[in-house]
């Protein structure tokens, strides 16, 4: 009996939720996970552990027939699921499908309802590229060569086993990424898992973004712990390569068709890894780096990301320049890109979110001293920890834009109906952690506001509606805002019209394609009178932000200085308009 199914029979298993809320689960209570469209998935209990894991050991017999690896991905989330999928697309130089392919995830009350959803053959991802859908749907119905399960014993039959879990940073303060913590419970737990269940000779590789040092001098010796329990005396083969994902419109060619970073922790799992990666990914255009130690792949993640953050970071304090000198940074932007040296300078937009940009800064710092065991990190690291915080707390400002916006409509946040569109935090994905719009919405909310939200690729915001125990109990950001209750009711208005309708403003917090086709026109119109709009992205070109002060509305933007040269303009338009009516008026009287 597996250790897992073991530790249920002799005591109430307490089963880790996805972000450390415990939950006492105890057999005969039913729990459910609730997908995002509200279907509801019992979680599996004890007695159906074997039965489960008879039905991949049958898979897997066949597959192992028909002469295929067997690849183990634990976690199908945003990185998981579509990794899973492309692993179970490859094929080899004869054409034929190579890998059989068990998406591993842990059966929480908040991701159980990946597996069902994914051995339907669909994906647990919402994304603008249509790619996602159509290869996860092929690999799990039509080659059969992907399949999800909740059973850890599938380790055992694993020839690689790709790690695809979180590993989250924590913060105690918004603004103050120093004074978090990395939370390494998950994949420490993973590791510990993985190195009770496979086979001597199994590849596994981390994928996950880890604090450097992680998996030479943490998840190393926890396989090898492991396997000195189980009398094995050969070295666990252990490799880290990070994954460049962009969930959206590229999602999958971001993962297949994209330079890849790997490293070994011994000679034979290098070269497992390189071998590995140069069947899965297309290393052909794309070449493969090989490091030579896992702490460089690890810390290439890092830097890398940091490296982005900065940029945005840096770019904020030129933003807020900008907005109070006439300047429209994103055409300074535009002109500083045409130099080539120059082509990766971005805009950033009301708050840089994602899983990892606010987080992977604050694991290097962390790492630096409670892995690596330096004391001197405030010193070393000036720039790094800063953009994060910078970045963290950016939004706040785009709160402050649209009370000035009203102010100058002589209306006030307290009790505005405000709209926000875009909960994700980014286009073309739905993804909520730490989106920038998070912050906006709290803020605002503290202030007084009435928000509400639209977001096409978004159904729930769990970030709002569990904000108790999303991402996990005494974690939400509520903790920094007051006046946060009512935010559990905030629900997703799928229809834009309805949004609209009655709001005194309007924020374009994200750039969903959808946004940019609006026409100021329409949406005074389903307003029902002028509003006040503010524009965190450059989504409004400047003829429809023309259009809107014609309209009476009131226009802030983030970055945008030169707003108001056109508000100007426009007053003084309407005003020689009004003369030139008066002075007409007045000629026909005199006559
Ligand atoms: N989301 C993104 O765009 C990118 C994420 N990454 C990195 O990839 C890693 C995963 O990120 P996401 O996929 O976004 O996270 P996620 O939260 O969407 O997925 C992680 C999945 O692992 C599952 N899980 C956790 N512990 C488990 C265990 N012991 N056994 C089985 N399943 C377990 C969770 O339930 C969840 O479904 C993170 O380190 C992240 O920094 C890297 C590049 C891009
Ligand atoms: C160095 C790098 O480009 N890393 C990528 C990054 O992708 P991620 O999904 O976080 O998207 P992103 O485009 O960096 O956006 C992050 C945040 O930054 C904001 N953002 C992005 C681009 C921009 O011009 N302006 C801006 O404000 C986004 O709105 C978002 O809130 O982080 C991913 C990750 O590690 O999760 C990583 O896989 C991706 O390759």
């Amino acid at each position: 009996m597996s250790t897992q199914i073991k530790s249920h029979f002799i005591e109430t298993e307490v089963l880790q939720d996805e972000r450390d809320s415990l939950i006492d689960f105890t057999p005969q209570i039913k729990d459910y996970s609730v997908s995002p469209e509200g279907e509801k998935f019992p979680l599996p209990v004890p007695e159906e552990y074997e039965k489960e894991f008879k039905r991949i050991e049958k898979l897997v017999n066949q597959a192992r027939i028909e002469g295929k690896e067997i690849v183990v991905v634990m976690g199908v989330g945003f990185v998981g699921a579509v990794m899973a999928a492309i692993i179970a697309d490859t094929k080899n130089e004869n054409g034929n499908y190579s890998k059989f392919v068990i998406g591993c995830q842990r059966p929480s009350i908040r991701s159980y309802w990946k597996i069902p959803l994914l051995n339907r053959g669909q994906s647990p991802v919402k994304s603008e590229d249509k790619e996602v859908d159509e290869i996860i749907k092929r690999c799990v119905l039509e080659t059969k060569t992907l399949v999800a399960t909740y059973t850890n014993d599938c380790l055992k039959l694993a020839d690689v086993v790709v790690v695809d879990i979180q590993c989250d940073y924590i913060k105690c303060e918004l603004g103050n990424v120093r004074s978090g913590e990395a939370d390494m419970a998950a994949l420490e737990s993973s590791m510990k898992t993985i190195g009770e269940n496979i086979r001597p000779d199994c590849l596994v590789l981390i994928e996950t973004t880890v604090a450097p040092g992680t998996t030479e001098f943490v998840a190393l010796p926890l396989l090898k712990k492991a396997f000195y329990k189980r009398g094995i005396d050969s070295t666990p083969l252990l490799a880290h390569s990070y994954e460049r994902v962009m969930p959206g419109k590229d999602y999958v060619a971001s993962v297949r068709d994209f330079w890849r970073v790997c490293a070994g922790c011994n000679n034979e799992a290098k070269e497992k890894v390189e071998k590995f990666l140069k069947e899965v990914i297309n290393t052909g255009d794309h070449p493969l780096t090989v490091m030579d130690r896992p702490i460089e792949s690890e810390t290439a993640k890092i830097i890398e990301n940091s490296y982005r953050a900065t940029i945005l970071a840096f770019l904020n304090e030129w933003s807020l320049f900008s907005e109070r000198n006439g300047v429209d940074v994103i055409k300074v932007i535009n002109a500083i890109k045409m130099r080539p040296t120059h082509s990766n300078i971005i805009f950033p937009g009301p708050g840089i979110g994602g899983y990892c940009l606010p987080k992977d800064g604050g694991l290097g710092y962390w790492a630096y001293k409670h892995i690596l065991g330096f004391e001197d990190g405030d010193d070393v690291f000036k720039i790094t920890p800063t953009s994060i915080d910078v970045n963290d707390t950016r939004a706040l400002h785009v709160a402050e834009l649209t009370r000035d916006a009203l102010r100058n409509m002589d209306r006030y946040i307290a009790g505005a109906e405000v709209l926000i569109c875009g909960a994700s935090y980014r286009q073309d994905v739905g993804d909520t952690r730490y989106s920038g719009s998070e912050i906006v919405v709290r803020k605002l909310t503290e202030m007084g506001a009435e928000m509400r939200v639209h977001d096409p690729y978004v159904d729930h915001w769990y970030e709002m509606e569990s904000q108790d125990t999303y991402p996990a109990s005494g974690q939400s950001w509520k903790r920094f805002f007051r006046n946060q209750d009512g935010l559990t009711e905030l629900k997703m208005k799928n229809e834009f019209p309805a949004a609209v309708k009655g709001i005194e403003a309007l924020i374009f917090a994200v750039p969903h394609d959808q946004y940019f086709t609006l026409e100021p026109e329409a949406i005074v119109e389903m307003a029902g009178g002028p509003i006040a709009v503010i524009d965190c992205f450059g989504i409004l070109p400047d003829e429809k932000i023309r259009r809107y002060f014609e309209l009476g509305c009131e226009v802030k933007a983030l970055g945008r200085g030169h707003i108001q040269r056109i508000k100007k303009e426009v007053r003084e338009s309407k005003l020689q308009k009004q003369t030139s009516k008066i002075s007409t008026v007045s000629q026909v009287y005199k006559r």
